[in-house]
């Protein structure tokens, strides 16, 4: 089994230990070598299963060594600070000091952004593009408005992608058949890595069918996860609403009901600038609950998360996969309770998708 110490720069592998990161898992050690070796790579692999590190390591290692310039893209501005962070801790490690910047690509050499960012920009060298949480950003039926702007970015690409001179990393932890084949067709020259089975094995999943009041049977799943004998009482939640209304009115709920949780909101109508903060807030350990929507479903990262609950059901199998994988990360126990109404039970096509998916999961153990 490789040591990050032989996959990557020495100085690298001393900025990962900082962050207490020690051992490569399967998927780095795949990767990585493929990643260095300047080939196009597709990681398709369970939420939590340290992706980042995946296209980040080596393109930070080749970066080192050369004048290239490299843009990581993100589907939100929340993941991609979280990206860039990574970045700017390890690259505190290299030989030569790289820019990582999150405002536009200009002159810095690493640029880690959403999109429409660098969509707007000057392309200069860029000869690196990884495109995170992929099937979001490149798929029909993904965030749209996101999809057009690479699409921008990539048909401006497209001279030095034909002449070989564009290394491209895709990332994922869930793909349908369809997008799969959609993404392959398109990038036939990647190389894939993956791993079998979609959710991890430490998630615990709860599925709660009721009739009548919803918030009440909310109040009680919090309740019993206080109780929980295996998951630590302080570990904090998020909450999956359908919209932002549902966010704030449970808010107010909880702030009567459970003042002690500190319970903090994101969602497409949180003013933009506390966005960030917000998140770090909840990442800190100041909040025990967070109340939000499909937009923090994928790529955060929140280390003393342990217990997710959908308080409304998710729209198909893929959001499933993502909002569950907020917790269970790093190979730690976390806990999935979905709430159904009986009255939705029947007609939810995704729960049929669901047991597909969970299915697949456990053939993978
Ligand atoms: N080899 C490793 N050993 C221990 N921890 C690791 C390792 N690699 C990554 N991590 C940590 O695991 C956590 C999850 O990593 P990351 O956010 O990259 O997951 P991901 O696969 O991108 O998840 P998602 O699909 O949800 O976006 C992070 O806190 C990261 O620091």
């Amino acid at each position: 089994m490789a040591t990050f110490e032989q996959l990557v720069h020495p100085g690298l592998a001393a900025g990962l230990r900082e962050l207490k990161i020690v051992a490569p898992n399967s998927i780095q050690q795949n990767a990585i070598p493929l990643g260095l070796s300047g080939r196009d790579v597709l990681v398709c692999a369970q939420t939590g299963s340290g992706k980042t590190l995946t296209f980040l390591l080596p393109i930070l290692q080749r970066l080192d060594s050369s004048d290239q310039q490299a843009a990581v893209l993100a589907p939100t501005e929340q993941l991609a600070h979280q990206v860039a962070s990574v970045a700017r801790h390890l690259a505190k490690y290299l030989k030569r000091p790289i820019d990582v910047a999150e405002d536009g690509p200009g002159e810095r050499k690493l640029f880690v952004g959403t999109p429409d960012k660098l969509a707007r920009a000057e392309l200069g060298h860029l000869t690196i593009l990884a495109i995170d949480e992929a099937d979001l950003l490149l798929c029909a039926g993904g965030l749209e408005a996101q999809r057009l702007a690479i699409e921008e970015v990539l048909q401006t690409l497209e001279p030095r992608a034909a002449t070989g001179a564009l290394q491209l990393y895709l990332a994922m932890a869930h793909l349908t058949e369809q997008r799969e084949e959609e993404l392959l067709k398109r990038f036939p020259h990647v190389q894939q890595v993956g791993h079998v089975g979609v959710m991890v094995p430490t998630l615990r999943q709860c599925f709660h069918y009721f009739r009548g009041d919803k918030d009440a049977k909310l109040l009680f799943v919090l309740s019993e996860f206080e109780a929980d004998d295996i998951l630590p009482p302080e570990g904090a939640t998020m909450i999956f609403c359908a919209c932002s209304g549902a966010c704030e009115r449970l808010k107010a709920l909880l702030e009567v009901e459970k003042p002690a949780y500190q319970t903090l909101t994101l969602h497409e109508e949180s003013p933009l600038e506390t966005r960030g903060a917000v998140a770090q807030c909840f990442r800190e350990g100041n909040s025990r609950v967070l109340l939000t929507t499909d937009m923090a479903a994928r790529g955060l990262d929140f280390p003393r998360l342990r217990h997710v609950v959908l308080f409304d059901p998710p729209q198909d199998a893929t959001a499933f996969v993502h909002s569950a994988g907020r917790t269970a990360r790093r190979g730690q126990e976390g806990l999935v309770t979905c709430l159904v109404e009986a009255s939705q039970a029947t007609k939810c096509h995704f729960d049929g998708k669901i047991v597909h998916a969970l299915k697949a999961s456990s053939e993978g153990e």
